[in-house]
């Protein structure tokens, strides 16, 4: 059984303008110690997945579904049962590390408070434990100071220290890349890597660069409108792409010359009837804008397209 499974889950955002369909009928399977990313342009209801999970969204979303964490549904427990389950089990890595970290506080004050709250170690063993891990993550001496008087990618480092100090077994990277010039961005990869790896945890990687998808997933899952339309083994996705739009998602990427994907980003309060990606494909026939096309499975591939059919 995987570790984590996201079954039929959607989620709506009531609004003035009308209801948000920002995630529709989700299936995702997450397996022990597997990395799998998540791929899309920006709105497609990539965050909106990762907060879901455990319940963070705010009090217009409405979700419905399940998320089943080794045989229970997060979705159907109660608010102290999931604030268990947050941090410990499964953690998220923000992107922007001055809305996660506390200006105020001391960084090894931070990262040793989860000890101190979740595990209630006393406090000299919970500093004891977090200055390890700041010493591992290359913060040597750093645990004394404020988060004003670190570089930014020092901070970064302070925020995955955060997220990390319970090793949870599921650890959720929302764009943490974003922003990044290239040297750090591949600093920033090896770093979460390695605090998946020495946690032996699972990853969700959300990004919008398929070259970080690809350097560390085995899996990724193309999202387009809220939904998925393609999903599979990362290399054989981007190399080998079969949806119209994940063809399209890969010319438009700087080294391949940065093709925009004609068309415009689909209104996710009346997303487009059929398949929602009609409008904008090249390839469309005529019942792409009249049927809705499910997610094929042919040998672990899966993909939401009438001519993979
Ligand atoms: N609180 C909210 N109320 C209404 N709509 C929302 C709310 N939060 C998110 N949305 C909408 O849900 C959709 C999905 O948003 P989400 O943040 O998941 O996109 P994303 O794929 O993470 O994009 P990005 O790459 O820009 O981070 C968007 O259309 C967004 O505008
Ligand atoms: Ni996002």
């Amino acid at each position: 059984m995987s570790l984590l499974e996201l079954r039929g889950l959607s989620v709506r955002f009531e609004t003035p303008a009308g209801s948000v369909k920002a995630a529709s009928d989700v299936f995702l399977a997450l397996d022990e110690h597997e990395t799998l990313a998540i791929v899309g342009e920006t709105g497609c209801g990539k965050s909106v997945i990762a907060n879901a999970i455990l319940r963070l969204l705010p009090e217009n979303a409405s979700v419905t579904g399940s998320v089943i964490y080794r045989g229970m549904d997060l979705l159907k427990m109660s608010e102290r049962e999931i604030s268990r389950i947050r941090g410990r089990e499964i953690a998220i890595i923000f992107q922007n590390p001055s809305a996660a970290l506390n200006p105020v506080h001391r960084i090894l004050d931070q990262v040793s408070e989860p000890l101190l709250i979740h595990l209630n170690l006393p406090r000299h063993k919970a500093l004891h434990e977090a200055d390890r891990l700041l010493i591992a993550l290359g913060l040597n001496g750093a645990g004394r100071l404020y988060p004003f008087q670190l570089s930014g990618g020092m901070n970064q480092r302070a925020m995955i220290a955060c997220s990390s100090v319970l090793r949870p077994k599921i650890l959720m990277a929302d764009e943490p890349t974003k922003g990044l010039d290239q040297s750090m961005v591949e600093n920033a990869l090896e770093l979460i890597g390695s605090v998946r790896d020495e946690s032996s945890a699972s990853l969700i990687m959300i990004t919008h660069d398929l070259d970080v998808a690809l350097s560390i997933s085995e899996r990724i899952a193309v999202m387009y409108c809220g939904e998925i339309v393609e999903m599979g083994r990362t290399e054989n996705v981007l190399c080998d792409p079969e949806h119209p739009y994940t063809k399209a998602l890969r010319e438009s990427m700087p080294d391949r010359g940065f093709k925009p994907i004609p068309g415009n980003t689909p209104s996710m309060i009346d997303p487009p009837e059929g398949c929602r990606f009609h409008p904008r494909c090249p390839f469309k026939m005529d019942i792409c804008s009249r049927e809705k096309p499910s997610l094929n499975n042919s040998c672990g591939r899966y993909v939401r397209c009438w001519r993979c059919t």
